[in-house]
């Protein structure tokens, strides 16, 4: 018998899973990979995706998890059900912490950096979209003759590099910073960050002294939190 629980959520750049074991969730995320779904250990209980699904038989309708059954009022039907889980997640947080008077913003910093807003009663209400880091990055090598794929994973140290390289690091970084920045001063509500790159924004974000709650896989702890 197939006695652990599994989530999964396919994104645009990985698939994210949540697996359970002894009432304790633990989180994985892979390349898209159709053979990860076959496994006598454990039984995908829901799934949801915003990037593309193979032709499998493993993900059905029955166990995917769709928008109309996250509890946030206003959600459009469009909406990504990556954002509206995060939105919900970050919503039963806050108001646990009563953080949530003024609203919230949830900034999931994955291939896309979207920011979703939501209201202290619970409402979708907006957001933006930015490419994220990666894409920023490829866009930049594809669009242009002499910009190439980037190659390094270190963060220049100087504000302005003389590398060509060092410089989209530097500038595709700064771009989502500058984002949350702004946003943070605009709006003035508690920031809860996710993602892939939530991990990178939250140190430099910390040393722009800028408060964000960091919750890396508030995503999949909706989903967990809708099967419970
Ligand atoms: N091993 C990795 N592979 C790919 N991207 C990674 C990896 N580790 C960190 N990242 C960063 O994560 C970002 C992509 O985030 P993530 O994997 O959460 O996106 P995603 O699969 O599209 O998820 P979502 O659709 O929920 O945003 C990239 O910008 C990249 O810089
Ligand atoms: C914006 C992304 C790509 C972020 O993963 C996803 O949430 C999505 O495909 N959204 C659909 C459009 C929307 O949310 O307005």
């Amino acid at each position: 018998m197939k006695e652990k629980k599994c989530c999964l959520l396919i994104g645009n750049t990985r698939w994210h899973w949540a697996l359970e074991n002894n009432n304790s969730w633990s989180f994985t995320h892979t390349q898209p990979s159709l053979s990860n779904l076959k496994s006598d250990l454990f039984s995908i209980c829901k799934w949801a995706a915003v990037g593309p699904v193979p032709k499998n038989h493993f993900l059905t309708s029955s166990t995917q998890l769709k928008i109309t059954e996250v509890p946030l009022l206003k959600l459009p039907l469009w909406l990504g059900i990556d954002r509206a889980l995060a939105g919900w997640q970050a919503f039963q947080k806050a108001k646990a912490k009563n953080m949530h008077s003024n609203g919230l913003l949830i900034a999931d910093a994955g291939t896309i950096l979207s920011l979703t807003k939501i209201t202290s009663t619970g409402e979708f209400d907006g957001g933006q979209l930015i490419p994220g880091l990666r894409l920023q990055q490829s866009a930049m090598a594809n669009g242009t003759e002499n910009l190439n794929q980037i190659t390094q994973t270190n963060i220049p140290p100087e504000e302005f590099p003389m590398g060509t390289e060092e410089a989209m690091i530097k500038g595709s970084l700064n771009s989502l910073l500058g984002t949350l920045l702004i946003t943070q001063r605009e709006e003035k509500i508690p920031i809860w960050l996710c993602g892939g790159d939530s991990e990178l924004l939250l140190e430099h974000l910390q040393a722009l002294e800028i408060d964000v709650n960091h919750c890396p896989n508030l995503v999949l702890e909706g989903m967990i939190n809708l099967i419970n």
